[in-house]
């Protein structure tokens, strides 16, 4: 069952087009991923489902609400952890909670939130006297205090130590063991290939590509690339017609074989067989940095 269903979205600034007609689904209980580069559209897109921006044309259903007329009932049933969020920085941990708490008809029980999130230590601790992990997690714990269907979490462990990283996505995943769909905003390759179950990339305001992250990475053109020189000419077309062979290429004098699954074996069994050596074998695993970076030509 789709939870997010958005269709056709298209916002522009002045004379300046934000979103290009942005259609995705998010199903039941998955951790979706939206990446793109930086303007390429995805905070807009994540307020305009939040219902906290107004797209120009479109539409977008949330639990079946539309969140441009029903945002009131909407915000009651998720949660977001802003990029950028702030909060007063003599407010105590337990204030906060306590604050966000009361805006909710059933919140969650605040200390057992504090406990998940690793943060009873710091209950009497003023926001401002927190670390960067630490603030990120009372922003995960403030987000989840509402005990939402749906939770937006925006760059969530940007400027977090890497195990502190690991620890996070631990958590999310429990979160969507729990029940919950995560909308996940990110930068982090490693981040989407490890969480998401499905993600979109957003480029210049539209989706360029859409699926689990091995359908990403697959996409395009399998997800091993042998390269070799051969000392003597190689069939092409043999090397194409093998099944796990996706993409033959040559430049120059050297050969790129693209593929999946058993291209290693069979490519150096044609060679085998054929007596062909070669020189500076090179066996290329792609990954989802390297299909990002060909659909939307920037490198992480
Ligand atoms: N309020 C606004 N007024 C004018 N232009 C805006 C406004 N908000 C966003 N934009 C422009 O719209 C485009 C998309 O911005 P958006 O913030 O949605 O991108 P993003 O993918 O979230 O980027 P980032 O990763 O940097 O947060 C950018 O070119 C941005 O400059």
């Amino acid at each position: 069952m789709a939870v997010i269903e958005v269709m056709d979205l298209t916002k522009t600034y002045g004379g300046h087009t934000a979103l290009d007609g942005v259609s995705f689904t998010v199903e039941d209980g998955e951790i979706f991923g939206l990446l793109g580069p930086n303007g390429a559209g995805k905070t807009t897109t994540v307020e305009c489902v939040e219902g906290l921006r107004r797209a120009d044309s479109g539409s977008v259903r949330v639990l079946g609400l539309d969140p441009t007329r029903q945002g009131r009932e909407l915000r009651r049933q998720i949660g977001v952890q802003l990029q950028e969020a702030h909060l007063p920085d003599t407010l105590r941990v337990h204030e906060a909670l306590d604050l966000y708490a009361a805006f909710y008809p059933c919140p969650r029980n605040p200390g057992e939130l504090l406990a998940q999130w690793g943060l009873e230590e710091q209950r009497d601790a003023r926001f401002g006297r927190l670390s960067g992990g630490q603030k990120q997690r009372l922003f995960m714990a403030l987000a989840l205090v509402g005990d939402p269907r749906v939770v937006f979490l925006d760059e969530l462990t940007t400027g977090l130590d890497p195990q502190t990283r690991r620890v996070t996505w631990e958590l999310v995943r429990r979160l969507r063991d729990g029940g919950v769909t995560v909308v996940l905003v990110s930068h982090f390759m490693d981040e989407v290939a490890a969480l998401c179950d499905r993600a979109a990339i957003l480029d210049k305001g539209r989706i360029v590509s859409e699926g689990t992250p091995d359908e990403l990475v697959y996409g395009g053109g399998g997800r091993t690339a042998l390269s070799f020189r051969p000392t003597q000419e190689v069939d092409l077309a043999a090397l194409s017609a093998l099944p796990s062979v996706t993409r033959v290429e040559q430049c120059l004098e050297t050969v790129t074989v693209s593929g999946s699954g058993s291209v290693i074996d069979e490519v150096t069994a044609l060679l085998a067989r054929n007596r062909i050596l070669v020189a500076n074998l090179r066996i290329h695993e792609r990954t989802l940095d390297d299909a990002y970076a060909a659909l939307t030509g920037r490198l992480t």
